[in-house]
């Protein structure tokens, strides 16, 4: 079975760097003259998973905005997550989950091999206690032919003061994140927000080969002529894009959200 690592690398040579959001937000339900209950989940999912399937390289449900909805929500997100699989389109499930070695093993029973619920190509993963503390979910994840991406330079302004603290001399906490990362042959990448700009140079990231996940497009200010300004060609070359909000404010037919993907998809293809 190919790694994640290779499946992401084949997605975006097929379709370029677009990852889209599903993130129902009930203000964005009711944008779109949907209620902000299960059904009007339902069906702004099901429209996402019409228009996104097949056309980008990767989706990215929010988990939280599923799991407001209770047990019906998470269905939601199965059946979404299963369809857009089914397509051959890769699942990262925005998660940001961690915790201690023991209860990793139950997330990962969630997300990882054959029948697990929430079956997913990639999850975001939180590494704040301790990197090593997710060594068994990514052992995992990869045994599954699956990945994950890990907070590293996140896109929140709040995060700068944490994220940047040193550890050791020169190191500061994402840098010893990122180094983590790059012993998994590509199938752990970072999660570094295109509104950090200084990230290229913080993160070396002219060097090595881990993976990008990079949210912060559309909604929170980015550019897609920032994918490569920000990050640079060799950074951009493997990252995903990811947008949410700017493509979900179309979710008022599958026709809209197709027409809100293309442009993405050409704005980021006009930058290569
Ligand atoms: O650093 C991060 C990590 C994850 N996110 C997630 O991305 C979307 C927001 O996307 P918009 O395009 O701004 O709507 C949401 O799921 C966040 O949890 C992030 O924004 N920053």
């Amino acid at each position: 079975m190919a790694g994640f690592g290779e499946r992401l690398q084949a997605a975006l040579a097929e379709h370029g760097p677009l990852c889209v959001g599903i993130d129902p937000h009930p203000a964005l339900l009711e944008s779109v003259e949907l209620e902000a209950d299960v059904e009007g989940l339902r069906e702004f999912t099901q429209r996402c998973v019409a228009a996104f399937a097949g056309r980008v390289a990767a989706v990215k449900p929010q988990s939280a905005l599923f799991e407001a909805f209770g047990a019906a929500g998470i269905a939601v997100l199965e059946e979404a997550i299963a369809g857009l699989r089914a397509a051959g389109t890769l699942v990262v499930l925005d998660a940001k989950r961690g915790d201690i070695g023991s209860t990793n093993a139950g997330y990962a029973r969630a997300w990882f091999g054959e029948g697990a619920p929430l079956r997913c190509d990639a999850v975001t993963l939180s590494p704040y206690l301790g990197p090593e503390s997710l060594d068994g979910i990514v052992a995992a994840a990869r045994a599954d032919g699956a990945g994950a991406f890990v907070l590293c330079r996140t896109s929140n302004p709040e995060a700068a003061a944490v994220q940047t603290a040193l550890v050791a001399e020169g190191e500061t906490v994402a840098r010893s994140v990122a180094r983590w990362a790059a012993g998994h042959d590509g199938d752990v990448g970072l999660v570094v927000g295109i509104t950090v700009a200084d990230a290229r140079r913080e993160l070396d990231l002219d060097r090595g080969e881990v993976p990008l996940l990079v949210p912060g497009f559309g909604a929170q200010g980015g550019a897609a002529a920032d994918l490569v300004g920000v990050l640079g060609e060799a950074a951009a070359g493997r990252s995903l894009a990811s947008v949410s909000r700017d493509v979900l404010r179309h979710a008022g037919s599958v026709e809209e959200l197709v027409e809100a993907v293309d442009g993405w998809a050409s704005a980021f293809a006009g930058q290569r």
